[in-house]
């Protein structure tokens, strides 16, 4: 057992508080347990000597604790006038890993600084300074994008670091604090990304050896505290940037609860021409999937706006669609998705409508696909629209593109399918589009109107 009551591959109890101090175009308090960092990100308009003319960004950090962060009082370095050995070489760590998860050039000549100066420190202040930055660094590229500063995220990659090491007590133990990490006979610090490359990690046998495969199994408790501090860092983001986009004045970004590729792809393209960018719940892995136990598209769109909305704290955009059949008194209707089973495939739907239809004639194969949109922000009474789109069921499937009913559904002044169609084609003419159109009539007043 941990002093402490852990388990072996336990963290601490982490909490990111983001827009902590209101200066920094990025800001965050990080805490692992009692260990307590503040890290802030500052933009600025220039680089370093060596990066000048390169159109070529820059990321740095400087590191530093406060004089009663640790036990007994150390002095400030200023007062020393120079920096030690270890807040060198744990700035340096920062900074490099900063920079091996950004792309520099989408940057331009500007440099991004991190400050990271511990309140507290517990053990793990450096690593708990790496997966502060991250936020902070995420926070400062967020203000820049909604100010038009930059347009594409520079950003490739997650970012977290932790502390893993071996105690005679315990073994292999995840996030030491300071009297774990004090006794550990191995000590270890792992940087890595979010698709599990190393950065870094730095292992010493402090007061024993370690072996070839006790060093695996540190990386591997190391990297479960990773997934599970890339997570919280997730949530950290997505909470701070709903903050500020509920209001209207703000870069205009729509956040739309589905996580339907085809539907994302169609929202994209329709809501880029209205100069809106878009993210859907593919952004937020995080989140559960809401349960549709409507039975309507309204009630489903309400359920999939409504509850992410409320989640998100912001305002947020849903679809529920589908195909209904005359001949089948509407249906598969709400159930589309769900034709022909839980998993939800679009063939084996396919296949089912066919099979459903096989002795109706051509002219009794008449369809509709269905779009209800709800705009949805907490405490507001919900937008509601919807579109609909005429056609045929083809009897069998013709065309590569679209999604889901697409290669069935023929649109009898052209007897091609929808799938035969370019998307710029069936934007134009879906049900889709007619929602859209429908919402954007009213959003403007909608937005105004008080909650
Ligand atoms: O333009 C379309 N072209 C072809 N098929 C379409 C279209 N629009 C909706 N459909 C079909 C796909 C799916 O079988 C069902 C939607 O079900 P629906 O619950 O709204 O979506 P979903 O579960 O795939 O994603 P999500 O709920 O995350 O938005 O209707
Ligand atoms: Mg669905």
């Amino acid at each position: 057992m941990r002093h402490d009551g852990r388990q072996n591959s336990e963290l601490r109890k982490v909490d990111i508080q983001t827009n902590y101090l209101i200066h920094p175009e990025g800001s965050v308090l990080i805490t692992f347990g009692q260990t307590k960092v503040i890290v802030n990100a500052t933009v600025e308009e220039s680089v370093p000597p060596f990066l000048k003319g390169t159109e070529t960004g820059w990321v740095t950090a400087e590191y530093s604790m406060l004089p009663r962060a640790t036990h007994t009082r150390n002095r400030r370095e200023s007062a020393k006038g120079k920096l030690t050995g270890r807040t060198m070489e744990i700035q340096r760590l920062i900074g490099r890993s900063l920079r091996s998860i950004i792309d520099l050039s989408i940057l331009g000549e500007r440099s991004i600084v991190i400050d990271c100066d511990v309140i507290q420190a517990d053990g793990g202040t450096r690593t708990a300074s790496i997966t502060g930055a991250y936020v902070a660094l995420q926070l400062a590229i967020n203000k820049m994008l909604a100010d038009q500063v930059i347009s594409t995220d520079p950003i490739i990659d997650e970012l977290a670091a932790i502390s893993v090491g071996r105690t005679a007590e315990n073994g292999i133990v995840l996030d030491l604090d300071y009297i774990e990490d004090s006794a550990a006979e191995v000590d270890m610090n792992v940087v890595m990304t979010g698709s599990g490359q190393l950065i870094e990690v730095q292992g010493t046998g402090e007061e024993a050896t370690f072996s070839r495969q006790e060093l695996n199994e540190m990386l591997d408790t190391a990297e479960i505290g990773i997934r599970h501090l890339i997570q919280l860092q997730h949530q950290a983001i997505s909470q701070t940037k709903n903050k500020q986009s509920v209001s209207p004045s703000n870069k205009k970004e729509i956040i739309i609860a589905t996580r339907n590729q085809g539907k994302a792809q169609e929202f994209e393209a329709i809501f880029s021409e209205k100069g809106y960018t878009i993210k859907t719940l593919l952004d937020y892995p995080e989140l559960e999937d809401v349960e549709e136990t409507g039975t309507t598209f309204e009630e489903n769109a309400r359920l999939k706006a409504e509850t992410i909305a409320e989640t998100l704290n912001t305002l947020v955009l849903s679809d529920d669609s589908g195909l209904k059949v005359d001949a089948l008194n509407g249906q598969p209707g709400v159930y589309s998705a769900r034709y022909a089973g839980e998993d939800k495939r679009d063939a084996a739907n396919n296949a089912k409508l066919l099979h459903e239809l096989t002795d109706v004639k051509t002219e009794d194969r008449t369809a509709q696909f269905h779009c209800t949109l709800v705009l949805a922000q907490p405490g507001k009474e919900s937008l509601v629209v919807s579109g609909e789109l005429e056609g045929l069921i083809g009897t069998i499937p013709q065309g590569e593109n679209g999604f889901g009913y697409d290669p069935l559904f023929i649109l009898p002044e052209l007897n091609e399918s929808l799938a035969e169609q370019t998307p710029e084609t069936k934007n134009k003419i879906s049900h889709r589009r007619r929602a859209i159109e429908a919402l954007m009539e009213v959003f403007d007043q909608w937005i105004e109107e008080e909650a």
